[in-house]
């Protein structure tokens, strides 16, 4: 049976990158609203209670109204606001951070999807926490770039439409100096760590991509590191580690590297026996950092093949 999936917040920038990822599947049928219709409440519970999945484009409070729509007990739900991640009842949606995380993913009626910057973080940290190699207690920073749509379409509009209400003409802007960022409490809570991370992002011109760097100025061994990373990531597609050789040979990281694609890179980078190391994850902030990893979780949701309509 062809399973129906409802975008709600369809015509967003999450949601028109996940229509574009579902375009031209035969295994799945999409409910459109029409433009008068998307933000009618009545039309929205109507399409939010016939589909079998429903994903969540939504700002976090429209994403708990729409949660609150539905009222019956077969939809299952992936929601891409930040309103669930710390949320009881709710699964947390990142497939490869935990060995059993795409069997809970399969199961579960509703999935949070994670935060583009907590991904690339999530990615390194977690694994080395798990591993031993990081003290739950250590205090981390993330330093991190993203790009402009990030922000969604009023990001865009500042970035690209010179009468927009906020238009700015920077090259690159630091924000979230009280270090209250939206991200921090998930970040904390799916590392396992005891205290919260100082989290640093920032916003370059550019429409998509990301960094995540986290530094590590007492590292343990850079080898020790890249075994655990590459051991936890074997044998799945979306995520690579990149070799000792690879890494070391490196001498620049763009923010550019992933975009268009819903992979993630992980790097450690350092000198040898300086006990620091830099982690670097690379990603597109609307690929697996938020439309990529919501179509991954549908397909794994209605146990379909889990990298479909994906872009590696
Ligand atoms: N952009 C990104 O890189 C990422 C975004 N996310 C999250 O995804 C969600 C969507 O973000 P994004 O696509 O960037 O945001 P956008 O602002 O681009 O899109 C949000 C969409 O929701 C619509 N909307 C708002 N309120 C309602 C409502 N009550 N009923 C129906 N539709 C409504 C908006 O309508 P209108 O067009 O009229 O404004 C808009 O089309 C957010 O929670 C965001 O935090 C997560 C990870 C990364
Ligand atoms: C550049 C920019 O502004 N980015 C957004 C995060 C985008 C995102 O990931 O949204 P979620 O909170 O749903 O994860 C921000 O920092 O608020």
């Amino acid at each position: 049976m062809t399973a129906s999936v409802f975008i709600d917040g369809g015509a967003g920038t999450t949601g028109l990158e996940i229509a574009e990822r579902l375009a031209g599947r035969n295994d799945l049928r999409l409910i459109r609203l029409d433009e008068a219709r998307r933000k009618d409440p009545a039309a929205r519970r109507e399409a939010l209670n016939d589909a079998d999945a429903v994903i969540l484009c939504l700002p976090d409070a429209a994403a708990r109204e729409a949660v609150a729509l539905i009222d019956n007990p077969r939809t299952r739900v992936i929601d891409a606001s930040t309103a669930h991640r710390v949320a009881d009842g709710w699964t947390y949606g990142f497939p490869e951070l935990e060995p059993d995380a795409a069997e809970r993913v399969a199961a579960a009626t509703r999935v949070s999807n994670p935060g583009c910057y907590p991904t690339g973080f999530l990615a390194l940290v977690r694994p080395l926490v798990r591993a031993g190699l990081l003290d739950p207690a250590t205090p981390l920073t993330v330093n991190a770039t993203s790009g402009y749509s990030g922000g969604g379409k009023a990001m865009i509009a500042a970035f690209e439409d010179a009468q927009a209400p906020d238009a700015t003409d920077t090259a690159f802007r630091l924000y979230a100096l009280g270090l209250g960022h939206k991200h921090v409490s998930e970040m904390q809570r799916h590392a396992g760590l005891d205290r919260p991370p100082l989290f640093a992002p920032a916003v370059a011109r550019t429409y998509r991509g990301m960094i995540v760097e986290v530094p590590l100025p007492d590292a343990p061994p850079l080898a020790e590191i890249r075994t655990a990373l590459a051991n936890a990531y074997a044998g799945r597609p979306l995520v690579r580690v990149a070799s000792a050789e690879e890494a070391d040979a490196m001498g620049l990281v763009t923010i550019e590297r992933l975009a268009g694609t819903d992979a993630l890179e992980l790097f450690a980078f350092g000198n040898h026996g300086a006990g620091q190391a830099r982690l670097v994850a690379v990603l597109d902030n609307l690929g697996k950092g938020a439309a990529g990893a919501a179509v991954q979780n549908l397909n794994l949701m209605l146990g379909l093949d889990e990298l479909s309509g994906l872009k590696l």
